[in-house]
């Protein structure tokens, strides 16, 4: 397929759309979550104990898993992350063609079908001779955009016609005007749903992280959030909306300290402190997906009512609509004349003597978790009462 527009007119444009994925049925729920906790941008051990990156992705999925099905059962029976994200595709498809630019659409997701591994394929198959890679998070996080473009990054390093082909990657994209703008609007409509709007609190709910990607790995994804909430403040106080705000980060998973406020302890506090009407707004993602289907309209929605909020309100994700779409196309178009290559391997370390090394090691500590968790059905338990 060759581009209309003049300025590429002997190039075949491709457009990798980058998402998490998720299980279309419940049968998938343990196999996802086995891909999820295999990902070393989401379980991050040190370089030693890499080897058990995937048994403890098996052990971790395997208890979790009856507990994440029951919440894929509740919004019937799996993830509208597919369906959603290929109306997408099709509408920036569409919205490309509008701006006399044609692409090939390419959806890559990293935990689930279509895996960004098969759409890679599909890239080279169809020749393509200049990539935008578009992942569909506005803020970057190592464990999201950061672990899809790894993925493409390992390609690229293997590959010759990958580390030849010009891509542009466009990391992060919370700050555009376009997606302000729209969410802004999304904002605005819901707000003039409550019979007191200007008593509403704007109630912003982020993925959270572990706090060490924050803090030890440099993600700049709390920074990104902060930044991007202001953004879209500063919007609404320039329409004249001038509401009280917070944000705060959910779903965490697991023993560790993640990014603070927790959106649970903060929905109590507001509550206790006299909020009675609140508006819930998902802010890193811009579909709909368990954790807003499930965990804020149902989870979160009972806990505020408990804690004496008494009108409930929540913002729909982004999903197709059509300034936002518009805006995706314009960075797309943006995007496309700073494409280069991003180049070749270095050679690898074949020591030999490392190899042995790094065998034995896993030998010898592999013995040892294995004997653990043959041994000691305590251990298994503790473990599952206090990872998941
Ligand atoms: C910007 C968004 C997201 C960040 C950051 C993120 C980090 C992150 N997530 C987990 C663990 C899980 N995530 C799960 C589902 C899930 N995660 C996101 C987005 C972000 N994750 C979405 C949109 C979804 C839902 C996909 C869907 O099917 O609708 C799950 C599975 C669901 C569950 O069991 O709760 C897990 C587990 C970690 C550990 C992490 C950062 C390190
Ligand atoms: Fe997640
Ligand atoms: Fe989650």
């Amino acid at each position: 397929m060759l581009s209309r527009c003049n300025c590429f007119a002997e190039e075949k444009i491709g457009v990798l759309l980058l998402n998490l994925g998720g299980p279309e049925t419940l049968d998938d729920v343990q196999p996802f979550l086995f891909n999820l906790f295999a990902d070393p941008d989401i379980i991050r051990l040190p370089r030693l104990f890499r080897f058990l990156q995937r048994p403890l992705a098996k052990l971790i999925s395997t208890f979790r898993a009856p507990k994440s099905k029951e919440g894929y059962a509740s919004i019937g029976g799996g993830s509208p992350l597919r369906k959603i994200t290929d109306e997408q595709a099709n509408a920036l498809k569409i919205a490309l063609e509008k701006k006399k630019l044609n692409a090939n659409i390419y959806v890559g997701m990293r935990y689930w079908y279509p895996f960004t591994e098969e759409a890679i394929d599909q890239i080279k198959k169809d020749n393509i001779s200049k990539l935008v890679v578009l992942p569909l998070y506005p803020q970057y996080s190592i464990s999201t955009s950061g672990s899809s473009i790894r993925v493409l990054q390992n390609v690229v390093k293997e590959d010759s016609y990958f580390s030849g082909l010009p891509i542009s990657i466009i990391e992060s994209w919370y700050q555009r005007d376009g997606y302000v703008k729209s969410m802004a609007d999304l904002i605005e409509k819901e707000l003039s749903a409550f019979s007191n709007p200007e008593e509403v609190m704007i109630f912003f709910s982020a993925h959270g992280v572990p706090l060490t990607y924050v803090q030890d790995a440099g993600d700049p994804y709390r920074d990104q959030m902060e930044d991007c909430i202001s953004l879209i403040m500063g919007e609404l106080r320039s329409r004249g909306i001038l509401n009280g705000h917070t944000l705060a980060y959910q779903s965490r998973v697991g023993p560790v300290q993640w990014l603070k406020p927790y959106t649970d302890e903060v929905l109590v506090e507001l509550g206790q402190n006299g909020v009675k009407s609140l508006l819930a707004v998902p802010v890193s993602f811009v579909s709909e997906h368990i954790e807003t289907l499930e965990e804020i309209d149902m989870e979160y929605k009972e806990l505020a009512l408990e804690s004496g909020i008494e009108n409930w309100g929540r913002v729909p994700a982004l999903g197709c609509t059509s300034t936002f779409i518009s805006d995706l196309a314009d960075a797309v178009v943006e995007a496309l004349p700073s494409a280069s290559a991003l180049g070749t391997r270095k050679p690898e370390d074949t020591d030999s003597s490392m190899d042995l090394m790094h065998y034995l090691t896993k030998m010898f500590f592999g013995s040892i978790l294995a004997f653990i968790l043959l041994l000691s059905p305590r251990l298994v338990s503790a473990f599952r009462n206090t990872m998941l």
